[in-house]
């Protein structure tokens, strides 16, 4: 089975958590846009959802194929998000961010009951960071955010490049204007912690660490789709 098919085993399988009649969060990536279309033909065949998009090339993708869209300050409060991820762990805590989208990903899916996460066998790890860790800054100061985040990092015994995003001939610029730093800490043993400090840093937007915010992963490789709970609550 190649990528794009088990992206769509896990898309296929998150479906069948989306009922009737629900107010859903709708992620950004690959994986997600496999959902999108899988999710699109069961709305043309009239079943009713309303969906909050979480960027702008979702939204798009949405409208293209005729799901119906509503915002954040429509609709507060969602009974499921699905979305990708760029790393799972065995606890369900994630990196993403890989598309950019990390901050409207994050708010949508903390306004949701439940996030189910959709990704390959390929992003299961052991420990979160072979991932570059997406942090969205605030393009005022970008060189003393970077410092900051250099130093949070040091004080965890965190250290890799911070290398700001580019995207043809100038910087990233995310759905909200902010900037991405992707870094390289090859491996984040505590992510919680890290995740704390950078929350602590004005310059930091967001960063692309989700702890504890997935309720159940569903992960596909060859031999289909399974479902990881968090080896926590088990
Ligand atoms: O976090 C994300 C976008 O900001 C994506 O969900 C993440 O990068 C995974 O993408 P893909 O399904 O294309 O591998």
């Amino acid at each position: 089975m190649d990528a794009r098919h088990m992206k769509i085993k896990a898309a296929e399988a998150a479906l069948a958590h989306v009922e009737d009649g629900m107010r859903l969060g709708i992620g950004t990536g690959s994986t997600a846009e496999e959902f999108i279309r899988l999710l699109a033909e069961k709305v043309a065949d009239g079943f009713r959802i309303e969906g909050v998009p979480t960027s702008e090339r979702t939204a798009r993708l949405c409208l293209d194929l005729g799901i119906p869209l509503r915002s954040l300050d429509e609709l507060p409060e969602l009974d499921l998000t699905i979305d990708g991820a760029d790393e799972v762990d065995s606890n369900l805590n994630l990196i993403k961010g890989g598309g950019g989208a990390l901050l409207r990903e994050k708010i949508v899916a903390s306004s949701s009951a439940r996030m189910i996460v959709i990704a390959d066998e390929s992003k299961v790890v052991d420990t979160l960071g072979a991932f570059k860790l997406p942090i969205e800054i605030n393009p005022f100061g970008q060189k003393a955010t970077l410092i900051a985040i250099e130093k949070t990092a040091a004080r965890l015994g965190l250290a890799g490049d911070l290398t700001l995003r580019s995207s043809g001939d100038g910087l990233f610029e995310t759905d909200g204007g902010h900037l991405i730093v992707d870094a390289s800490f090859g491996r984040i043993p505590d992510a919680d912690a890290l995740a704390r400090e950078l929350n602590g840093l004005p310059g930091v937007v967001e960063h692309g660490l989700f702890i504890g915010m997935a309720s159940l992963a569903i992960i596909a490789g060859e031999a289909g789709a399974r479902v990881m709970t968090s080896a926590r609550s088990t």
